[in-house]
């Protein structure tokens, strides 16, 4: 396929543009944007203080929510996620013949958003298309980085000359939830094996886990116009994954499952999305349950929150408790969640129609253009915001 025949367009989150965008853009580049993570000891306490900027924590502080990196030499396992993936994704549009560069740049470390903006820039780049390493909506996962990308552009100069639109939230995109469905499957099936006679409807519970998120923000996730309940678009859009993933993992066995949260912060005056993961497997053993499957459904590859939230905090909550645990794969680099990625570009490439994108949810395919007021943070106030319609 050439990119030549397409006609090019202005930024497809023109002011006044509709939701989706189903004309064809032609982009120049993809930017693969992600959190960004310490690479050794002495980058700890300078990335903590990116991702607190603005908030006055003193280093004290974050020296206390350090030791999670200290206890792996400093490194965070997202930049090496993060480098396969990239690598993953320039296979991937090689083999369909699309040439479409990957740029990569973070939000709070090495590589900056700003520097590879500036390149990107400099190479002759006018208009990118963001794939965000972040699935659902909230304004962790979906504002902050396009308010990200709009100071990179203010700060670089950049604004007016470089355009970045976003590919939609993912989280029901069949490439992203086909591993979660593949890994419950395989976890059910090793259970099975390591416990002969095991009725999985009575003893085994699957816990979706993801990030908690002050329910502030949570009731804010989504569009303005919301609806959602109190724990907004975010806590949905988990819930309508999770319903599809045990559909499809389990041939219609009635395994009990519940939306679990991991890896809350902030003082504890302010409330959290609830409950949290290790609270919600002590409650099992009282109920019979022998068997625990921990489904990672909030993350996409092997964010630390996993390595040590999950591996080392939860699974050991699990043997506290005399129950077995088992914890699913994040999609990482799984090919079919590198090749619906690229179909995410592609349907922004092409102008694909509503009706012909991949959802698997009944609230999808979701916004290519975010509402007004979506994923607002009330404690932060507001911030200019690319690949948005402006309140
Ligand atoms: C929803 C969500 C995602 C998923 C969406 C996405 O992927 O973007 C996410 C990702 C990540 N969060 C990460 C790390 C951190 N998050 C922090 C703080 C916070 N996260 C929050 C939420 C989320 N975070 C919130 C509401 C806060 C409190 C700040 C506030 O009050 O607004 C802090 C500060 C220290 C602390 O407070 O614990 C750190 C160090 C890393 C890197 C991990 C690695 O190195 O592998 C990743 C991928
Ligand atoms: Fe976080």
């Amino acid at each position: 396929m050439t990119l030549e025949s397409l006609v090019p367009a202005a930024s497809a989150a023109a002011a006044s543009g509709p939701e989706h965008v189903t004309v064809p853009v032609a982009y120049d580049g993809i930017l693969l944007a992600s959190f960004g993570g310490p690479e050794g000891q002495d980058d700890v306490i300078p990335f903590l203080r990116n991702v607190t900027r603005g908030r006055g924590i003193p280093d004290e502080r974050l020296e206390e929510v350090a030791h999670h990196y200290r206890a792996f030499g400093g490194v965070s396992p997202i930049n090496a996620q993060n480098r396969m993936l990239k690598a993953a994704l320039e296979a991937e549009l090689a083999s369909r013949d699309i040439d479409l560069p990957v740029l990569w740049g973070n939000r709070n470390w090495d590589p900056y958003l700003r520097d590879t903006l500036r390149g990107a820039h400099e190479q002759g780049h006018r208009s990118l298309i963001a794939i965000a390493t972040s699935a659902y909506s909230s304004y962790s996962s979906c504002r902050q980085y396009r308010e990200d990308f709009a100071a990179a552009l203010e700060e670089t100069g950049l604004a007016g000359s470089l355009t970045i639109d976003k590919v939609r939230q993912f989280f029901d995109h069949p490439g992203f939830v086909q591993p979660f469905i593949d890994g419950v499957f395989s976890a059910l099936e090793e259970l099975r094996q390591q416990l002969p006679g095991l009725d999985v409807t009575r003893d085994v519970e699957v816990l979706f886990t993801t990030h908690s998120i002050p329910s502030a923000d949570a009731e804010r996730s989504g569009p303005a116009s919301r609806g959602f309940g109190p724990e907004g678009a975010y806590a949905a859009q988990h819930k309508a994954v999770a319903e599809v993933v045990m559909a499809a993992a389990t041939a219609g066995a009635d395994i009990p499952w519940q939306l679990v949260y991991q890896s809350r912060s902030g003082p504890p005056s302010q409330p959290w999305l609830e409950p949290d993961i290790n609270d919600a497997i002590a409650e099992l053993p009282a109920r019979g349950v022998k068997a625990v499957v921990i489904v990672p459904l909030g993350f996409v590859s092997d964010h630390m929150e996993v390595l040590w939230d999950l591996d080392n905090e939860a699974l050991a909550s699990c043997a506290e408790h005399g129950l077995i645990g088992v914890r699913v794969p994040t999609p990482g680099v799984d090919p079919a969640y590198v090749s619906g990625l690229v179909d995410l570009v592609l349907e922004r490439v092409q102008g694909t129609a509503v009706d012909d994108r991949p959802a698997l949810t009944a609230l999808g395919p979701w916004y290519d253009v975010c509402r007004p007021g979506c994923c607002e943070n009330v404690r932060l106030g507001f911030k200019p915001a690319v690949a948005g319609i402006a309140p």
